[in-house]
């Protein structure tokens, strides 16, 4: 379980806050889209439950643990053990093969070659690129870049998976498709998923919209006018 309870963040002292009241509680398998107008500060949010950025109020719980009063060090820790991301540029290295790119978090994880190498090639079958481990991302679609991209982001089996626009730099049927993924293997592995889009079609998809304001979280109906 995620649980925001109250975050508030500003970026000057003496200013507004730019929100404040943020509380959220999110179970594994879960994934809620937030949605909001430009420069309300969902990315900022997002920052904010990575540890990226420090909040000015309220709390971050993951699985009963208060984790916001981290320390730099820890917070890399928890960054790279607990939490997956996806950005809308796929952020794929160039030099690596895509099973290499997948298994990158596991190395970071110190965990032995073997074992990483085959939880990649499982990962990438999962996404439908089982039989493109050995290429270079130069011979994919941005569609598939970014099915790479998932895989790379669940491979360790974090409990949390932060999407900022994942879907933003595909075509409608590619982003739909992208996007069921994304939620369907979110589901399997029992993550928390958080999705910021500016897409209703792609809202829709998750199990929960909420619109994010000044003085907190509303739900929002996507499919009304
Ligand atoms: N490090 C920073 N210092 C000062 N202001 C910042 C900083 N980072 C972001 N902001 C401001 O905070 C506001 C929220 O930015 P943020 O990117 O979180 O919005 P957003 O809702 O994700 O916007 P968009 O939908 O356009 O991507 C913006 O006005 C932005 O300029």
């Amino acid at each position: 379980m995620l649980l925001l309870h109250s975050l508030c963040k500003r970026f000057r002292p003496d200013a507004e806050p730019l929100f404040s009241g943020v509380s959220l509680a999110i179970k594994p398998g879960e994934c809620v889209a937030i949605m909001g107008e430009s420069g309300v500060g969902k990315s900022t949010l997002l920052n904010c439950i990575a540890g990226l950025e420090t909040s000015d109020g309220g709390r971050i719980e993951l699985e009963g643990q208060r984790i916001d009063m981290l320390d730099d060090d820890a917070w890399a820790l928890v960054r790279r053990k607990r939490y997956g991301f996806v950005f809308q540029a796929f952020h794929i290295l160039p030099h690596l093969n895509l099973a290499d790119n997948v298994a990158l978090p596991l190395w970071l994880l110190d965990i032995d070659t073997a074992t990483a190498r085959a939880r990649a090639q499982k990962m990438l079958d999962a996404v439908g690129l089982g039989g493109r481990a050995l290429d270079a991302p130069n011979k994919l679609s941005g569609g598939e870049l970014q099915r790479v991209a998932i895989a790379r982001a669940l491979v360790h089996r974090p409990a949390v998976v932060l999407a900022d626009e994942p879907t933003g730099n595909l075509d409608p049927d590619r982003a739909g498709e992208v996007l069921a993924l994304l939620i369907d293997t979110v589901r399997e592995v029992g993550a928390v998923g958080i999705l910021v889009t500016h897409s209703r079609l792609a809202a829709a998809q998750t199990d929960r919209v909420l619109q994010l304001r000044r003085d907190g979280l509303h739900s929002f109906d996507v499919t009304g006018a």
